[in-house]
């Protein structure tokens, strides 16, 4: 990475490795603004209803093709929803399509659109196989839903009751732990083997759970996992910006319209992707750790997905800009992540 001096960044074309872009009238947005900076992303599947075979992620990608911009090279890689209903055979179709890049595993009840997710792992074991084989990625939501474990602890309770007897099970299929939020799991995935790895979203790095609770409740920064302590904040920081390339870049930005959001029953979700690399930037560099923001959001999730790296490059100034309100979304709008505020780096073409 070329850091010409403290205000100004030029690094390869990152990639986001955990996305939601939604779908129909909702991909004029998602699509736009994800297609401005990244070079590809990881699309998640839970849709309603969800992407479940490799028919349904090819007409998927077909529609989020139709809203990429002319000038852009931005490419969608797909992923299936994992049930417990899906074959060995599925994930071989997936495979050869060479459009599915990985398959999700939502625990059932575990965040939005799950309900048809995993009900228990043993029903999967054919499907997990045959992606141990070919070397498919498994991407977990890593939360436990028992209604007697905390909300607060159902990432580090998954860790023990899941994910430590799935990579006994399967030792060589190749996992990512997606949007990690603790400690625990920081840990966890830095002493694993080199088949584990995990994203880190910008809102988990730039916010903990005062900002939701303090000061009144702040539904727009109500997400799953839901922010933690400080604590944990800080041990997510250190784990993006420690040079481990088991750690990368992946945003889950979630858009819900704002009526979805601010509500007696408030759906889980932030948007992030009209600044998201910005956002980035300004956590790597509180860490004083931009020199490692390139290999993070560049680098490690290409190599892990043993995809190639980009080669275009983009540059970013340090100047500070206004977050609209809200921005248009579908018919209606959504309030995004720093709305209302001003965020400090901005990308100059
Ligand atoms: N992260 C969230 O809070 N919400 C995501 C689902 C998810 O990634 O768990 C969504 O689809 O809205
Ligand atoms: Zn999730
Ligand atoms: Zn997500």
């Amino acid at each position: 990475m070329t850091q010409l001096n403290q205000n100004q960044i030029t690094l390869t074309r990152p990639d986001d490795w955990h996305l939601h872009l939604r779908d129909d009238l909702a991909l004029q947005r998602t699509v736009v603004d994800t297609a401005r900076i990244f070079g590809r992303a990881i699309v998640m599947p839970n849709l309603r209803p969800p992407v479940i075979s490799t028919a349904l992620a090819l007409d998927y990608k077909s529609r989020i093709v139709k809203n990429i911009p002319a000038d852009s090279q931005f490419q969608p890689l797909m992923t299936l929803y994992l049930t417990d209903n899906t074959s060995a055979d599925e994930i071989y179709r997936a495979k050869e399509s060479g459009v599915v890049h990985a398959v999700k595993l939502y625990p059932a009840g575990a965040t939005t659109n799950s309900d048809a997710g995993v009900t228990d792992l043993k029903h999967c074991y054919n499907a997990l196989d045959a992606m141990q084989k070919i070397g498919m990625p498994l991407l977990v939501h890593g939360e436990v839903t028992s209604a007697d474990i905390d909300v607060f602890d159902r990432e580090k309770v998954f860790i023990d009751q899941v994910l430590i007897p799935l990579i006994n099970d399967f030792p060589e299929l190749r996992i990512v732990f997606e949007h990690i939020t603790t400690s625990n799991a920081a840990e966890f995935v830095a002493t694993a083997s080199e088949n584990i790895a995990a994203t880190i979203t910008p809102h988990h790095l730039l916010l903990n759970r005062n900002d939701l609770l303090v000061g009144g409740i702040h539904p727009h920064h109500y997400c799953l996992p839901v922010l933690k302590r400080n604590t944990h904040q800080q041990a997510l920081i250190q784990a993006a910006t420690c040079g481990s390339k088991k750690f990368f870049l992946g945003t889950d930005s979630a858009p819900h319209p704002r009526s979805g959001k601010e509500t007696s029953c408030g759906c889980a979700g932030i948007y992030s992707a009209h600044a998201a690399i910005e956002l980035y930037a300004e956590a790597f560099e509180a860490a004083q750790a931009l020199d490692k923001l390139e290999a993070f959001a560049s680098f490690n999730g290409a190599d892990f997905y043993r995809l190639p790296r980009n080669e275009d490059k983009i540059s970013l100034v340090k100047e500070s800009w206004d977050v609209p309100e809200t921005l248009s979304f579908a018919d209606s709008s959504l309030v995004p992540m720093r709305a209302g505020k001003q965020i400090h780096w901005k990308v100059v073409s």
